[in-house]
């Protein structure tokens, strides 16, 4: 990796707010200093996003998957498919735009894999676009991990005031209780203390978890899963030196955790997890998959199609997610990569 490292950044659905705020994001003069963007998408859907800035003149487009990526300042367009951005149903996904986004993340998978691209940089995809595409994942996450042959993963959404891993992810909230496990649990803790060392910089890494029921449980009056699944997982973690809190409160942890009393919280589902992060964090929030053999962060919202091609989608958390890329790579470059052991 040179100083500026190359990122794959990937134009997400066409349909949605992808396009605009990768285009918006490399209009910026701070993203295009610390980075070499490679942007993995349609250069006509990404033209028709660039109503302003001109910026993709400044990059050279290719169809070549084995073009040297690290040797242009400027940055690249790798075209990945040829959608009639006329036709395109903007704010609507359908089986062909399902499948030129799903193209656009393999291939940034595989360039990330090859070491040709030095992180990856996800613009958002939509579920129902991946399911048009006879795709059985249910995001980026699940597609990555299986593509990269990777079981120790998990979602961490991460903003400089919060950040949050998940335990289980898209799943139903009756389903919640029992996929939980001790082993699982301190799988996602482990993970959680390696990623902050190495992808964060952070020396000894503070960690809290959330209880699932209220109050912690009440020493069993509401639930009893904090006592007989996560406590164990505490311990275990505790005997492999994680520094790391009994299951706490969930009511007032992630206020703790904002206080700068730790570092991250391991939550037990998504939305424990997802909504006090969007509130303080939906701006400028990161989404980052931990565990895989590659660099991957993205944004921490989705395709927004009520504001698509309207000119209005806010470019920051795709910025954000560039930015943690960019030193994420430094980083493991710095700290050694711990993951996926
Ligand atoms: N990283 C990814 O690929 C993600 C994908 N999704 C997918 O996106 C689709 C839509 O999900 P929703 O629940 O509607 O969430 P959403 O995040 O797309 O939209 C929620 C609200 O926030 C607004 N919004 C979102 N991003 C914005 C931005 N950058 N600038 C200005 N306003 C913005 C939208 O206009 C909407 O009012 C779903 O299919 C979901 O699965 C959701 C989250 C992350
Ligand atoms: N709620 C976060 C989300 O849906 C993002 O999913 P992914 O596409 O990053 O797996």
């Amino acid at each position: 990796m040179t100083d500026r490292p190359v990122l794959g950044i990937t134009m997400g659905d066409p349909s949605g707010i992808g396009p605009e705020i990768v285009v918006k994001s490399l209009a910026d003069p701070e993203i295009t200093n610390i980075c070499t963007p490679v942007v993995l998408g349609d250069l006509e859907i990404l033209k028709k996003a660039d109503i302003d800035s001109q910026v993709l003149s400044e990059l050279v487009a290719t169809d070549d998957l084995n073009c040297d990526f690290s040797n242009f300042s400027k940055g690249f367009v790798l075209r990945l498919s040829n959608l009639n951005p006329d036709v395109t149903k903007l704010g609507h996904p359908t089986p062909e735009t399902g499948n030129a986004m799903e193209t656009y993340i393999n291939t940034g998978v595989d360039l990330a894999l090859s070491g040709a691209i030095d992180a990856l940089v996800t613009a958002p995809i939509t579920k129902t676009g991946l399911k048009l595409a006879g795709s059985s994942f249910h995001g980026h996450t699940e597609l990555i991990a299986h593509k990269t042959g990777t079981a120790n993963f998990a979602m961490m959404m991460a903003g400089p005031r919060l950040k949050v891993v998940l335990t289980t992810i898209h799943i139903p909230l009756s389903q919640v209780p029992e996929q939980l496990s001790s082993r699982e649990i301190a799988r996602i803790i482990n993970l959680t203390r390696d990623t902050l060392i190495t992808r964060f910089g952070i020396v000894r890494p503070r960690l809290a978890v959330a209880g699932l029921n209220p109050h912690a449980g009440e020493q069993g009056m509401f639930g009893n899963e904090e006592t007989d699944i996560i406590l164990p997982a505490v311990i275990k973690a505790r005997e492999q030196g994680v520094h790391i809190t009994d299951p706490l409160p969930p009511d007032t942890v992630f206020f703790n955790a904002l206080e700068g009393r730790f570092d991250a919280v391991i939550c037990m589902y998504h939305d424990q997890g997802l909504i006090p992060f969007k509130l303080v964090h939906f701006r400028d929030g990161v989404n980052t998959t931990i565990g895989l053999p590659i660099i991957r962060t993205s944004v921490d919202h989705g395709t927004a199609y009520d504001i698509a091609w309207t000119g209005k989608a806010d470019p920051t958390s795709m910025k954000e997610a560039i930015k943690m890329a960019a030193a994420q790579a430094v980083n493991q470059k710095k700290y050694g990569n711990r993951n996926g052991r």
